[in-house]
């Protein structure tokens, strides 16, 4: 079935894959979305399962300003488990909920252009939008594509790209409404309130009180520039929400709004 909406880029991040039923809930969502004729694209992290996998192969995880700095001898575990463990995971909960589906990562079929972020990062990847091709052919058969944040360069590097910016360049690539689930409900306030809506104004005052930190931060500016991007609302809201799946089904806006000025 070919939607004429824009693409639903769905984020997961990697705390679902420890959540059976969280799992079965998100995929029982997207079922249910695709059903209406709405193509959606999911993109997920793994970072806690990257954290697991490192510490029992001794080896430590660092992270800067929200990236994890992946050194040469890191990359094999980091690409086994975004690529391989979750990937795989997230795809057995999809057919489990009667979803048809292709497993990929950021490499395949030329999607993205991946180039080293940073010297001081190692083997983290920084991508843009290349060719959509394979991405339209998926969606145009009904089905739902998985993509893990691994990426590769043209000097044929394996690179780890975080989650929140894989995403936010499969939407600017699709031209799709990008929606960032996480394991809380939004962005949220000194006091522990969700935010329901943020300008970039009001996001850099809140990052400069330490309000917005660590991971969160880093999926606030990839909200900030897709909302840009796009000219309209990035939402950031929580997979763990029946409610606010349920509210995703029928379009509604859920959790925080990142706005686009
Ligand atoms: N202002 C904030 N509102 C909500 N979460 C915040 C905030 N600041 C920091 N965080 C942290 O960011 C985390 C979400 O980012 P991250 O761990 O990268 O999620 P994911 O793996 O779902 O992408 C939250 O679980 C929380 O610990
Ligand atoms: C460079 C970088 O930080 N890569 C991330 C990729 C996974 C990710 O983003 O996972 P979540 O969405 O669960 O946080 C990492 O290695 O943890």
């Amino acid at each position: 079935m070919i939607s004429s909406q824009q693409p639903l880029v769905l984020k997961v991040g990697g705390a679902l894959l420890q959540c059976e039923m969280g799992m079965a809930r998100l995929m029982t969502t997207a079922a249910n979305i695709i059903k209406t004729g709405q193509a959606v694209i999911m993109v997920h992290g793994g970072g806690c399962l990257v954290d697991e996998q490192l510490a029992a192969n001794g080896m430590q995880t660092v992270k800067l300003d929200g990236l994890r700095v992946t050194p040469a001898e890191q990359v094999p575990i980091v690409v086994g488990a975004l690529a391989g463990t979750s990937n795989k995971i997230l795809q057995a909960a999809a057919v489990k909920a009667g979803v048809t589906c292709v497993g990929m990562s950021l490499a395949d079929g030329g999607i993205v252009s991946a180039q080293i972020k940073d010297e001081q990062l190692g083997f983290v990847g920084e991508v843009s939008p290349k060719d959509a091709t394979y991405l339209n052919f998926i969606l145009a058969q009904g089905w739902m594509p998985i993509v893990s944040s691994i990426a590769v360069d043209d000097l044929g590097q394996l690179l780890n790209v975080n989650a929140d910016q894989a995403a936010t360049v499969l939407a600017k690539l699709v031209n799709g409404k990008l929606v960032l689930l996480s394991d809380v409900s939004g962005v949220l306030d000194g006091k522990g309130q969700l935010i329901t809506s943020l300008n970039k104004a009001e996001a850099a005052e809140l990052t400069r009180q330490g309000v917005i930190d660590k991971g969160m931060k880093v999926k606030v500016e990839a909200a900030l520039e897709v909302a840009q991007w796009l000219g309209q609302p990035v939402q950031v809201a929580s997979w763990r929400d029946s409610a606010q799946l349920a509210a995703l089904v029928q379009g509604e806006a859920i959790g925080t709004q990142v706005l686009p000025q």
